[in-house]
């Protein structure tokens, strides 16, 4: 790809007019500015790595052996050691770079002047991350120096929440390679997709942005190289996040030979003097505004770059959105750096902290709701184990209960009948329950216990047993004789035996037994026998 670092910005002759963005002609307009510090770049095939190239080149650091390369303390030993697994241990054996023993590359998520950027899958705990590679190879000390400071920024940055996050970086065959959290898209991606942004996103987009350059300028630094393509949406879809922190300067050496100046579309025109500072920063991120809200292609030179940077904005395109949002990139883009307000001042806007009010309650809101969730997962956990012990007692008890039950004897039932006066001295006579089972009435008469006695099994009886009975004469007369007959045998007309007792004992005086609810009985019946006095 040819890119164009050594242009200044020159009068384009055929546009004259502001124009939409065209999402089809990518990068067909862009020029880079001129560059005090810019050399040669060499296009790399990435997937073909040739490390000949490297062979003999400029340092001793540059070597085949991938070596880490950080400015944390040395009390933070995660980004200063390369991390080795079995896996990448036997890949490097097959001589594969560092890179390629680690990771497995998916796609080419984009590329600038300094570095191509990957999609990649780490070998060993198999998460996505963006890998950038470094086009160039280090042909200089000094080349190298300035190139290892991006990594310094991106450490010291990373923290942020509207900074990209930065794992580690190393370098290997004259070129450095740094691994960072992989992102959605980048801005300009998403406003090619959307087109039409609603202004409230915008606002969103211009408080990410204010805050994660807050962090720079507050640290006296200045990024130089904002614009759509160098912030990026971040996983979540929502936060936005400053990029490509390879121009970043401190502001005390920013006027001398060391500063780079970014892409000319996004350029504050006091650069094209030298002079550099946080102001030129707001007048860069304030133009991005103008081009995600208005949908507008920003030339990078000619009379319309000129306009824009004299404070003439096209009124068909800034029409199109809010008087407020466009005195705030208005403001921005003052031709007068001194003029501009700092990202301090943009984000005491009313709009702004407004927008920080509502996500600072939206923040406490999820905390509170995920720590209610959080207190009522652990109450429910509780709970079930409540549930579960008492559950259990429960079950003991019942078992206990029925254990207990089985245990204790089950007592015959007798009614002791109590004795009469005349009755003294006699011991006590059972009264004894009969159970009849028959389905059939005996019909229009009185039903008494010699019935089971006579012989005559009007209930069938013969099938239920031998009945116990107790001194019922007479009960009969009729069939006393041939009853008595038997029973002095102690068998029944079936040749069952039964029991008798001795009707001529002191009990013959309760002789008159009487069946008593003698009424017609189906199915079953009670029969109670009651003993009385003569
Ligand atoms: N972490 C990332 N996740 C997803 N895409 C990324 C990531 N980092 C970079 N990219 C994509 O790669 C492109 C180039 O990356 P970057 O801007 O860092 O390279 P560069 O060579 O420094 O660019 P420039 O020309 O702006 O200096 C970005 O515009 C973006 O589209
Ligand atoms: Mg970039």
């Amino acid at each position: 790809m040819e890119k164009h670092h050594h242009r200044l910005p020159l009068p384009e002759l055929h546009d004259d007019k502001h124009r939409h963005k065209q999402s089809n002609g990518e990068n067909s307009n862009r020029f880079r500015p001129p560059k005090y510090k810019a050399r040669g770049y060499v296009a790399v095939d990435n997937n073909n790595l040739n490390r000949s190239q490297s062979l003999g080149s400029c340092s001793a650091n540059s070597s085949q052996i991938a070596h880490a390369i950080s400015f944390r303390d040395a009390g933070c030993p995660d980004a200063s050691t390369l991390p080795s697994s079995p896996v990448q241990a036997e890949l490097s054996t097959l001589s594969l770079s560092h890179f390629e023993s680690c990771f497995e590359r998916l796609a080419k998520l984009g590329e600038g002047s300094f570095g191509e950027v990957f999609q990649v899958r780490d070998r060993t705990d198999g998460r996505l991350y963006a890998v950038k590679i470094s086009k160039q190879l280090f042909r200089g000390e000094q080349y190298r120096a300035e190139r290892l400071e991006e990594v310094r920024r991106y450490e010291e940055f990373s923290g942020h929440e509207n900074c990209i996050r930065f794992i580690r970086a190393w370098e290997q065959y004259d070129r450095l390679y740094m691994q960072m959290e992989l992102c959605r898209e980048s801005l300009e991606q998403y406003l090619l997709r959307c087109q039409r942004i609603p202004e409230e996103r915008i606002w969103h987009i211009l408080l990410d942005l204010l805050r994660g350059l807050k962090s720079l300028h507050d640290r006296n630094l200045i990024h130089l190289d904002i614009k759509l393509d160098n912030v990026l949406i971040g996983e979540d879809d929502e936060t936005c996040k400053l990029a490509d922190f390879g121009l970043v300067i401190d502001v005390d050496r920013a006027n001398n030979h060391h500063a780079t100046e970014g892409d000319s579309r996004y350029m504050a025109p006091e650069i094209l003097q030298g002079h550099f500072s946080k102001a030129a920063d707001i007048f860069s991120l304030g133009i991005a505004m103008l081009e995600l809200a208005c949908y507008m292609d920003l030339p990078s030179n000619g009379p319309l770059w000129h306009e824009l940077r004299h404070g003439i904005l096209p009124e068909e395109f800034i029409n199109k959105i809010s008087l407020e949002l466009q005195s705030v990139i208005k403001s921005m883009m003052m031709p007068d750096p001194a003029q501009r307000p700092t990202a301090d001042q943009l984000l005491s806007h009313p709009k702004l902290q407004h927008l920080q009010q509502k996500r600072k309650s939206l923040i406490n809101l999820s905390m509170l709701s995920r720590s209610l969730r959080r207190s009522r997962r652990a109450v429910w956990g509780r709970m079930c184990n409540w549930k579960t012990a008492a559950f259990r007692y429960l079950l003991y008890f019942l078992e206990v209960l029925h254990l207990s039950k089985s245990i204790a004897p089950s007592q015959p039932r007798i009614n002791i009948i109590p004795t009469s006066p005349s009755s003294k001295g006699v011991p006590p006579v059972p009264r004894v329950e009969m159970q009849l089972v028959g389905s059939t009435p005996i019909a229009n008469r009185d039903c008494y216990a010699s019935d089971f006695l006579s012989g005559d099994d009007v209930l069938d009886l013969s099938n239920q047993g031998t009945p116990h009975v107790m001194n019922s004469t007479p009960l009969n007369t009729n069939q006393g004789k041939s009853r008595m007959d038997l029973l002095k045998n102690n068998v029944d007309s079936l040749g069952r035996f039964v029991q008798v007792h001795d009707f001529e004992s002191p009990c013959s005086a309760l002789s008159s037994a009487k069946v008593l609810d003698t009424s017609s009985f189906r199915r079953k019946k009670l029969f109670v026998l009651e003993f009385e006095d003569e």
